[in-house]
């Protein structure tokens, strides 16, 4: 296979763009897509593949040129020289022959193919940062080894039907007439497995709203809220929309889900989604401070909190994830979570349910969460259930979902406060009259499609 120089040098900038830059792998291939906006769908995917394998091996790669451990995680030695011989190693063991490039002069295959055989360290050998493999190995224990191993794993791509507008199986056989071959997951009422590669942003079928990408684990959260149609629903830190377009399936259009984030530029990605997928019954609003939340207190039948998280569940589609990360960062992360949990739990009324979930492994952001939140408000709450949802177990996303239920009967203090405040919402969502109500228009026209990321199914999943 002959490669174009010029494919090899971007993916070289590129990873310089990641790992010195430190910039984000989907921005820095979407930034070079534009750059070189000639090249044809096989010089892309070359391109892209060729990134997102060295992101996610990038450690045991570094090791495979021959450069010392430790080196690959700091920016001053990572210069171009070196990362040709990420490349190069990446290359050589996907089974290619190396281009004759003057850049690649010094390389001997024969020392990477040495190297391949001489046992490393765990960490070494899957990619990970020390700290990562010592957090995860003290909060998983004996559970660990095999999910470790299940993160470098490419993903598979899952499709979840929208069912407002068809069903599993004419799904599957209407991309069939289009040339791809999916197949059905049984488990997952909504979800076809993707059977080759294909770009499945520039399908005729997803344009048409028929379906959606989202990872297998991520297709059982919505289901696990419960929603009936008509209910008033919360999709509290909504993102993109992922799970509220879900939940406006579930639901068959009929209720109101109110989307809410901190983010104004994902809410408008939400209204696009809902567009073409046909849910009308979704209203965006950006959460500007406490107020916003204290409005909506008591108000919905159904809560979801999809919280911010470390993504540890969803590596295998964000390898940049254990790059960026920090033992900082996700400490900071549990702190906004229980704070998050803690103050939107106030927005279920009496007899409401909640989910908390997260797309991460990890304990201290999944079950301790609900636990400690419990230890404060088990007068309250009540866990009706837990969804575990194992990588290693699955051959999926690692994804956790609790279920609460909110007690018919309040502590008084609290129940004249929801009930007061609760009529507020009730009037806020009725009259369109404040600033904020102008931004929360139901979502009826269908604007043009949104531009995906390149690779990563669903990445908002985990943002
Ligand atoms: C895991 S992502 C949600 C993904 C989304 N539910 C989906 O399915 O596509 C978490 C979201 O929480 C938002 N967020 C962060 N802090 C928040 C807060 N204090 N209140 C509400 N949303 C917040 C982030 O902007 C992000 O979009």
């Amino acid at each position: 296979m002959k490669v174009p120089h010029i494919i090899i040098a971007q993916i070289i900038r590129s990873l310089h763009d990641i790992f010195v830059d430190r910039r984000y792998s989907d921005k820095a291939v979407e930034f070079a897509f534009k750059n070189h906006h000639k090249w044809g769908s096989r010089d892309r995917r070359l391109f892209a593949e060729s990134v997102y394998e060295c992101v996610r091996h990038w450690r045991w790669l570094w090791h495979l040129a021959g450069l010392p451990d430790g080196d690959h995680a700091k920016r001053e030695c990572i210069g171009d020289e070196q990362i040709w011989g990420v490349w190069a190693a990446q290359w050589v063991t996907s089974g290619k022959e190396l281009p004759l490039f003057d850049e690649l002069a010094g390389i001997r295959v024969q020392d990477i193919r040495a190297r391949e055989k001489i046992e490393v360290a765990p960490m070494i050998r899957q990619s990970l940062p020390d700290w990562l493999d010592e957090r995860c190995g003290r909060e998983l224990g004996a559970a660990w080894p095999a999910i470790r191993a299940t993160l470098n794993q490419p993903a598979e791509v899952y499709l979840r039907t929208n069912t407002l507008k068809t069903e599993r199986r004419s799904l599957k056989e209407r991309l069939g007439q289009d040339g791809f071959i999916t197949e059905a997951l049984k488990p997952i009422p909504t979800a076809l497995v993707m059977q080759q590669r294909y770009n499945v942003f520039a399908m005729a079928a997803f344009k048409e709203g028929l379906f959606e990408v989202q990872d297998a684990s991520s297709q059982r959260v919505a289901p696990f809220l419960q929603v009936e149609p008509g209910m008033k629903v919360i999709d509290a830190c909504a993102g993109a929309g992922g799970k509220t377009l879900h939940l406006g399936a579930l639901m068959q259009n009929k209720g109101r889900i109110l989307a809410l984030d901190v983010h104004q530029w994902k809410l408008n990605e939400l209204r696009k989604r809902c567009g073409r997928a046909g849910v009308d019954v979704a209203e965006t609003r950006l959460i500007e401070g406490s107020k916003s939340i204290k409005r909506l207190a008591g108000y919905a039948d159904r809560v979801l909190l999809d919280v911010p998280c470390s993504g540890l569940g969803v590596l295998r589609r964000n390898p940049d994830a254990k790059w960026k990360l920090s033992e900082v960062e996700i400490d900071r992360l549990i702190i906004e979570q229980q704070d998050i949990l803690t103050r939107y739990s106030s927005l279920v009324k009496p007899g409401g349910k909640l989910v908390y979930a997260t797309c991460s492994i990890l304990p201290s952001e999944n079950e301790q969460q609900v636990q400690k939140f419990l230890a404060t408000h088990g007068d309250e709450w009540t866990l009706e259930e837990e969804l575990k949802l194992n990588p290693a177990e699955t051959g999926h996303d690692g994804f956790y979902a609790a279920r609460l239920v909110r007690s018919m009967k309040q502590p008084e203090a609290a129940a004249e406060s929801a009930s007061a405040e609760s009529t507020s919402a009730e009037s806020v969502s009725a009259e369109s009259t404040s600033a904020e109500e102008v931004d929360d228009a139901p979502v009826s026209n269908p604007e043009p499609e949104a531009r995906r990321p390149v690779a990563g199914g669903e990445k908002s999943d985990s943002e």
